[in-house]
């Protein structure tokens, strides 16, 4: 990336090209949903001749806009691809057919695809036709990318993030329930980013009752608001509830025995109310409604009691903690996750820390959890 910034064009090997790609990919990540945030850069005679991203579902993909730029050009190019192209008629036509109709000579792809029905096949289209294909250039980098996406794809259910803000003694509020601000005004900014990233956003009823949160980003050029969703067993949100407004598409999941007349009063103020089959909420029944709409990515921000069934259910993926440097003590102020957690430490959650950043005066861990 420095010797595109630095050293022009000349000597570039072909992980440089890879990284351009993988750039725009990740520029447009959160906001290709469900398909996957794909860059594609294509090269003639050692310069850049088209490269673009894929910009939203249901339009043309990255390689078929980065070929079109290059126009005559495309003849006899090289071109780089975060994802393996698709061979199969999606919302768009096939773009491994594409490339091979442009007379594109050598196709680098940096992750393949990992869903079954297209896996592989895309190569072997463009190796039948006499294409040069070479696969796994940044693999690494490009599959951190797709986790989110793979995931998806396999489970037909959304990655899950949980976010939580705590003190440096664990705390997410004082034992009066008094939160306002456990982190800096740079973190909750950077939380809010991180919002803007997600399809979704998840919340417990009791967060509502207790932090009446708007949910939204509130950022300036930032994209549309996530669909903000609310786990509200017994429907007791208040009609006047801040999460209610009209700033985002809002869902709340309730119980089989919710009273009647209080959905018939949400969805009066347009609010789609989901009743599941169970008296009780069950997190993989949500995960799978919320995978049926397309949800690829959720963000969820808590309290302690959905984070702590969350946790139980083994239904999150990331995690992600901003720590504060206060101490706020007592025995009974909440921590991040209710419930009644693992009895042995041996049974803890095991978690790879992938990335711990300082922002503002506060820490930001970003972590894995481990495949078990
Ligand atoms: N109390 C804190 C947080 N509190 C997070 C709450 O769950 C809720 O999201 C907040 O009330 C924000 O609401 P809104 O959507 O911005 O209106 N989150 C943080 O990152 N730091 C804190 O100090």
């Amino acid at each position: 990336w420095r010797k595109l910034h630095t050293g022009g064009m000349k000597g570039l090997q072909k992980e440089d090209y890879m990284q351009l790609a993988l750039h725009l990919a990740e520029s447009v990540a959160g906001q290709t949903s469900p398909n996957p945030p794909v860059g594609s850069v294509v090269v003639k005679n050692g310069t850049i001749a088209g490269m673009a991203a894929h910009l939203k579902a249901g339009e043309k993909h990255a390689e078929r806009l980065a070929v079109e730029q290059a126009g005559p050009l495309a003849e006899g190019a090289e071109v780089f691809v975060t994802l393996e192209p698709c061979a199969h008629y999606g919302k768009t036509p096939p773009c491994a057919d594409f490339l091979i109709e442009k007379g594109i000579k050598t196709v680098y792809i940096a992750a393949l695809d990992p869903n079954p029905l297209v896996a592989g096949k895309g190569i072997e289209k463009l190796r039948q036709a006499g294409v040069k294909v070479e696969t796994g250039i940044l693999k690494e980098q490009a599959e951190k990318l797709y986790r989110p996406f793979f995931h998806f794809i396999q489970t037909k259910t959304p990655f899950v993030t949980v976010k939580t803000a705590m003190t440096a003694d664990g705390k997410i509020a004082s034992e009066t329930r008094d939160s306002k601000w456990i982190t800096s005004e740079e973190a909750r900014r950077d939380a809010r980013r991180l919002r803007s990233r997600h399809d979704a956003i998840l919340v417990g009823i009791q967060t509502v009752l207790h932090d009446n949160p708007l949910l939204t980003t509130r950022l300036p050029h930032s994209r549309k608001n996530p669909i903000r969703i609310v786990l509200d067993t017994h429907l007791r949100i208040p009609p006047e509830a801040k999460v209610l407004s009209g700033d985002a598409p809002t869902i709340i999941f309730c119980g089989s025995d919710a009273p009647k007349e209080k959905e018939q009063c949400l969805k009066q103020l347009d609010v789609e109310v989901v009743r599941m089959p169970h008296a009780r909420l069950l997190i993989r029944d949500v995960l799978a409604a919320l995978g049926e709409k397309g949800i690829m990515t959720l963000l969820v921000e808590g309290g302690a009691a959905v984070n702590g069934s969350f946790l139980k259910e083994g239904a999150v993926q990331q995690y992600i903690f901003y720590i504060a440097p206060k101490v706020i003590g007592g025995k009974n102020a909440p921590s991040p996750f209710g419930g009644h957690g693992f009895g042995k430490v041996a049974d803890a959650l095991p978690l790879r820390f992938e990335k711990v950043e300082q922002i503002g005066p506060d820490l930001k861990i970003t972590a894995a959890v481990q495949k078990e």
